[in-house]
């Protein structure tokens, strides 16, 4: 048996990159691992017409995805322009690095600073020194993915805008026999575009696709276990070259490079839940091959699968954890909710590193911001005049301020995802005239995940997801008690303080990376060392989670993070006081610890007594500045 490792697998939705090898026959052939022995001869004797079918529809498919293509390509200017500091910090690393009056980004340390120099800061300050000079193929399949993700979800706002003008059309041609009549009926025959199909299509065209060329053996930065959100995902990093085929082949055209190999040769097998014999059960994942089965969906085979072409199988091994299904289920666990039913869904905290196994301490649960006595919230701002859920973004007054767009397109019923990190977010409040399920109001209904704190052995309390997290999705706000700056304790280390920089990044203070992206901001004086500037390039207020707090107190940082902090404004539209979101950056497996980049500035962080400390950071990623400051 000859082993050779192989780039596999996606269950339809979710995949799992795993280890795979293929066997050969005594004469060399390729042969599946699993075969298809099964088949029934009912099957074997499926008629001529449904074979003819099958084909139909192929030629279809195959139609689609052609005028997807032609589609697409005319919109390639309006998002390569666009760069979002959330999956380009380090390539402002590399490019600060590189300019000669690059001096690393420094928080301003105020008198008597304790540990709290801009952690949390919106956009990850950038820091200099410490870093790889490369960046790693890991943070370049991230930024491949994420960059993918943006598009994908550019395209699923349009298309909801489609389907919005449609139904409004369709209404409006009802009531008219005129000629616009029928030219909104024609429009409206037009074929629905995908968005995961257009996102692939940008992608190829600016030559974003991080694997374009076959090959053979595993693609660096894809380790086994990786998880893909979906089909469009493998082709945009290019671990699969097809969103339809299950096998990715190199024919006999590749006779030159790869001589050596017996052709045709598969290099990626994804199940796409369509073959009645194929099983995927997270641990072992059987596949029967590719062909046969009726396009339709039904998951009806018509005929064998056939062993031409691209159909090898394989044997796969999956090697990331399981998800516990019940609280008996949980391995060490020391608290069953930290939240003590505060939250909707509970908050387990287990621990297998300390011995005797404690819970987390020192600290009271609290779902929702409390505010210092001498911080006076401003009044809520006038809102919107839509009923029930904001939809026209011609007409809502608050998707106006986001640049006449809404921010989230919808996930599920209440819930939205962030179609990218903006410099800030202005969400429905209480004198809006929507409802509670307006997607315009994401950041506002709690938890959706169920989340667990765990024991790490190096870096104390951390978090992870038992559900899987795709990017974009509301994680948790940053909850704690709202303060002044100056009222900080300046005498005991406090290592959950956010400052509330949004304003200091919007004008790019202090090597804040800023945001673009249109949204209507309060005029904001960006005149180099004026006074006014000076004076706040200190953030006035930030979150104490010290000794009250929600989840977000327990989540750690890391130079390669999944989530990023955004900014939000709901109720008053005050930037000093807005609210602090994190968002989920990737799309997120279930068991995967969520970090953030707390962005600090290296030797911006000193002591009571006035020296400069440094902790080191453990968060493991291949690009890891080393310290957390
Ligand atoms: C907001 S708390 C995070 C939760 C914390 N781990 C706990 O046990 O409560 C921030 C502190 O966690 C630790 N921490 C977070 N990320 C870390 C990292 N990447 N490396 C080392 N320590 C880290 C540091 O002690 C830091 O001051």
């Amino acid at each position: 048996m000859v082993a050779q490792p192989l780039h596999c697998v996606d269950n339809g939705e979710l995949g799992s990159v795993v280890e795979t090898e293929k066997e050969k026959s005594p004469k060399g052939k390729v042969e599946p691992v699993v075969s298809s022995q099964r088949r029934t001869s009912a099957r074997i004797q499926a008629t001529r017409q449904r074979a003819e079918k099958e084909e139909l529809v192929r030629k279809r498919v195959e139609l689609l995805d052609e005028s997807e293509e032609e589609g697409s390509n005319k919109r390639t200017s309006v998002y390569s322009r666009r760069r979002v500091n959330v999956e380009n910090v380090s390539d402002v690393v590399e490019e600060r690095k590189e300019s000669e009056d690059f001096v690393p980004s420094e928080v301003v340390k105020p008198a008597g600073e304790v540990v709290k120099a801009n952690f949390g800061g919106q956009n990850g300050v950038v820091c200099g020194g410490g870093g790889a000079s490369e960046k790693s193929v890991f943070a370049r399949v991230k930024e491949t993915l994420r960059l993918f993700n943006k598009h994908y979800l550019h395209f699923v706002q349009e298309e909801e805008k489609r389907c919005r003008k449609k139904r409004v059309d369709k209404k409006s041609s009802r009531s008219s026999k005129s000629k616009k009549g029928n030219a909104i009926k024609a429009d409206a025959k037009k074929k629905a575009k995908r968005p995961d199909l257009k996102a692939i299509t940008q992608m190829i065209d600016s030559n974003a696709v991080m694997y374009p060329e076959k090959r053979i053996g595993d693609l660096p930065g894809i380790n086994v276990g990786h998880q893909f959100y979906s089909r469009a995902e493998m082709v945009a990093v290019g671990f699969h070259s097809h969103w339809l085929n299950g096998i990715d082949y190199m024919g006999m055209s590749y006779r030159k490079e790869y001589g050596n190999y017996t052709l045709p040769l598969a290099v990626a097998i994804v199940l796409s839940g369509m073959y009645e014999d194929d099983l995927d059960n997270a641990d072992d994942v059987i596949y029967t091959g590719q062909g046969g089965h009726d396009l339709t969906g039904n998951k009806r085979q018509v005929r064998d699968q056939v062993m031409e072409r691209g159909n090898l199988a394989l044997k796969v091994q999956f090697v990331y954890g399981r998800v516990p299904q019940s609280i008996s289920e949980i391995r060490g666990l020391v608290c069953e909710d930290i939240s003590a039913g505060q939250e909707d869904v509970p908050i387990p905290a287990t621990n297998l590193v300390d011995d005797p196994p404690v819970p987390p301490t020192g600290f009271t649960y609290c779902k929702a911001l409390q505010i210092a006595k001498n911080v006076k919230i401003p009044t809520n701002a006038s809102g919107c005049n839509c009923k029930e859920a904001c939809v026209d973004p011609q007409t809502c007054a608050c998707a106006k301020l986001n640049g006449f767009d809404f921010p989230y397109v919808r996930m599920s019923r209440q819930v939205g995802r962030l179609i990218e990190a903006k410099a800030i977010v202005f969400e429905c409040g209480p004198n809006c005239g929507c409802g509670s399920n307006c997607v315009n109001r994401t950041s506002q209904g709690g938890l959706k995940f169920r989340f667990e704190v765990f024991r790490s052995p190096k870096k104390g309390w951390a978090v992870r997801s038992w559900d899987f997290i795709p990017s974009g999705a509301p994680i948790c706000e940053y909850v704690g008690v709202l303060k002044r700056t100056e009222d900080l304790d300046s005498i005991s280390e406090n290592n959950y303080i956010f400052e509330i920089d949004c304003l200091q990044t919007m004008r790019g203070i202090d090597g804040r990376e800023r945001r673009l992206g249109e949204v209507s901001v309060p005029t904001i004086n960006n005149t180099e060392g004026s006074e006014d500037q000076k004076l706040e390039s200190v953030p006035e207020f930030c979150i104490d989670a010290g000794s009250t707090g929600n989840i977000a107190r327990f989540i750690n940082h890391s130079c390669e993070p999944n989530l990023f902090v955004q900014c939000v404004l709901s109720a008053h539209h005050d930037l000093k006081l807005a609210r602090v979101m994190l968002f989920a950056a990737d799309n997120i497996p279930p068991l995967q610890e969520l970090t953030y980049d707390y962005g600090y500035a290296l030797d911006s962080v000193t002591g009571p007594d006035g020296k400069i400390q440094q902790m080191e950071c453990y968060c493991g990623a291949a690009d890891c500045r080393r310290r957390l400051f």
